[in-house]
């Protein structure tokens, strides 16, 4: 698959007018600096009219190199920042705006890889074209004074050059697999980070593990070793055979077309000193076109990701399909991709089944049942291959489907609590958003400072508390709970199963627990099993009314007086 450098073509539309002044001007401040070589060669040769009059030219001609020098330097620097900006924040415009689905299948030691090294390996393409192009300009102008001291001695400069440009390629062309690797081999090393960082534990306990972990990291480092090794080995050639190529055109020049057909001194030294002059260009060039080609690389990358490329205005808030309404499945299914080419991957459904606005309904099954999966069509982060749900009379489809997004609060296994906490701006439900954090007991674990948890590095139990209050205070119609109480103490399962609930159910809420708390199933208005993908109904329950005596009852009767 050809993939289209779209990220680098949008940013050349945006900085047109940068490169529209920066590339002409290094053109200029080549041409500009060809001429100071010319009026040093003409004093030193062939003399000068008068002194005053050749230092008078020299001294104006590096004054105004100076300061279009720095002006365009300015434009430059301009635009690097600025690209590197961009590219950084369209990277995370793209994450935030793919789906979950796409999301989760590209996984996180890809998306850290591209978001640390790419983005700022691309960017040396904005910093080294200005300067390529100016080296460039200053070659072909050495050229072209080369071609005015004398044509016969610049064929012969032609042709080791044209020889010179040849092998370039080749080993430019060369490297471009191991610039590959080098990549493949950051992203593997990253999931290999990942996993000593998160799996430390299990590390320090096991010492044949880590031997194994080791091994598999040496064997990666081994292989970027042997790959930067052939990409060093390459560029490094590349700057010498250049030097090299350069110097045996001096030899040329001087023993050959010099000293033996006998050309002229002051073409001769005009020689020497051009060619001394764009030794610095030269070596410049070649650096630049390795960096290009491994920016080359770090955009494939980006764009290989294939993360969304939707432009989504982040002022405009999705509006929530409603509330107090019922959820329907009619004959949904998912089907997983195969993992292994031999066997089909895992398949949910088809489910029919309706959950009710004001029921809370507890979901048991074994590990691998496809609970976890459940949850994600419910939340509508993954889209059913097969059946439809039905909000309220709306089926969910595409158009819709962010706005269905906007009714559902997930708990989920793999939950993230974020710092910043979403309350609305009412006396009530910051009295309440206080009145939960002691109830729950957080009181003495955590602040509330500027609208924030003061932070977020908790046990699990205390996290997954406080991400039920974001939950709670977010006053969404659909409550999903992957085993929210698996990690609580007694006294806060009794309070969750027993007051928050009833209440979230007093609310006209559809709740939907995972949960193997057998002591609490009597609480649920209906009990169901998924077994093999299979959503089977144990039996529907008639759980005591609530309270108004209930702890949790006078807490929200509190806040709102
Ligand atoms: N991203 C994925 N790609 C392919 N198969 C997957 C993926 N995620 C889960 N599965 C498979 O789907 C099946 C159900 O997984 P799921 O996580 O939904 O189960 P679960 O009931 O939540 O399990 P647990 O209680 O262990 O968390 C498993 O066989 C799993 O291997």
């Amino acid at each position: 698959m050809r993939i289209q450098l779209e990220s680098l073509n949008r940013l050349y539309k945006k900085y047109f007018w940068y490169f529209a002044f920066t590339l002409p001007m290094g053109i200029l401040l080549g041409v500009i600096s060809m001429h100071v070589l010319q009026i040093i060669n003409d004093a030193l040769t062939s003399g000068v009219e008068t002194i005053e009059y050749s230092a008078q030219q020299f001294f104006i001609t590096i004054g105004v190199l100076l300061g279009l020098g720095v002006l365009n330097e300015f434009v430059k620097i301009r635009l690097v920042v600025n690209a590197s900006r961009d590219i950084h924040s369209r990277l995370v415009d793209k994450v935030l705006d793919s789906s979950y689905e796409k999301v989760e299948s590209i996984g996180l030691p890809k998306v850290n890889a591209t978001l640390s090294k790419d983005v700022d390996t691309a960017i040396k393409f904005f910093q080294v074209l200005p300067q390529m192009v100016a080296n460039i300009s200053i070659i072909v102008c050495a050229i072209a004074y080369m071609a005015y001291l004398s044509v016969t001695a610049l064929m012969y400069v032609f042709a080791l050059i044209a020889f010179a440009g040849l092998s370039f390629t080749v080993i430019i062309l060369l490297s471009r697999k191991y610039l590959q690797n080098i990549r493949e081999c950051a992203d593997t090393l990253m999931e290999h980070y990942e996993a000593i960082v998160k799996g430390k534990k299990e590390l320090s306990l096991d010492s044949k593990r880590q031997r194994y972990v080791r091994t598999d990291i040496r064997g990666t480092l081994e292989q970027l070793r042997k790959n930067n090794r052939g990409a060093l080995t390459l560029f490094g050639m590349l700057e010498h055979w250049g030097q090299f190529i350069l110097f045996a055109i001096l030899g040329v020049i001087l023993y050959y077309l010099g000293m033996t057909l006998g050309l002229e001194k002051t073409v001769v030294v005009g020689y020497i000193l051009t060619l001394l002059f764009i030794l610095e260009p030269i070596e410049q060039v070649t650096q630049a076109s390795t960096d290009l080609m491994e920016a080359k690389v770090a955009f494939k990358k980006i764009e290989s990701l294939q993360l969304s490329d939707d432009v989504v205005d982040e002022k405009q808030e999705v509006a929530a399909l409603g509330s107090n309404l019922n959820l329907k499945l009619s004959n949904i299914t998912y089907q997983y991709a195969a993992q292994v080419e031999s066997e089909k991957g895992f398949k949910i459904g088809p489910i029919d089944c309706e959950f009710k606005a004001g029921e809370a309904t507890f979901i048991i099954g074994g590990n691998g049942s496809g609970k976890s999966t459940l949850f994600k069509m419910l939340a509508g982060l993954y889209s059913p291959t097969g059946g439809t749900i039905e909000y309220g009379d709306i089926p969910l489809e595409t158009n819709n489907i962010p706005s269905y997004r906007e009714c559902v609060s997930l708990i989920a296994a793999d939950f993230w609590v974020f710092k910043h906490i979403l309350v609305n701006d009412s006396v009530e439900d910051e009295k309440l958003l206080q009145q939960l954090v002691s109830l729950l007991k957080l009181d003495k674990a955590v602040e509330i400072i500027e609208g924030k948890w003061s932070k977020t590095t908790l046990s699990q139990g205390q996290r997954k508390r406080l991400a039920l209050i974001q939950s709670y205070i977010e006053h969404k119609p659909i409550v999903l709970l992957d085993e929210w109480a698996a990690d609580q103490d007694p006294v806060f399962k009794k309070v969750f199963y027993e007051e928050i609930v009833p209440s979230l159910k007093a609310q006209g809420k559809v709740v939907i627990i995972v949960s193997h708390d057998d002591n609490y199933y009597h609480t649920a208005d209906r009990l169901m099993e998924l077994r093999d993908g299979q959503l089977i109904l144990h039996k529907n329950n008639k759980p005591a009314e609530i309270t108004q005596n209930n702890q949790f009852f006078k807490v929200l009767d509190s806040c709102k007086e």
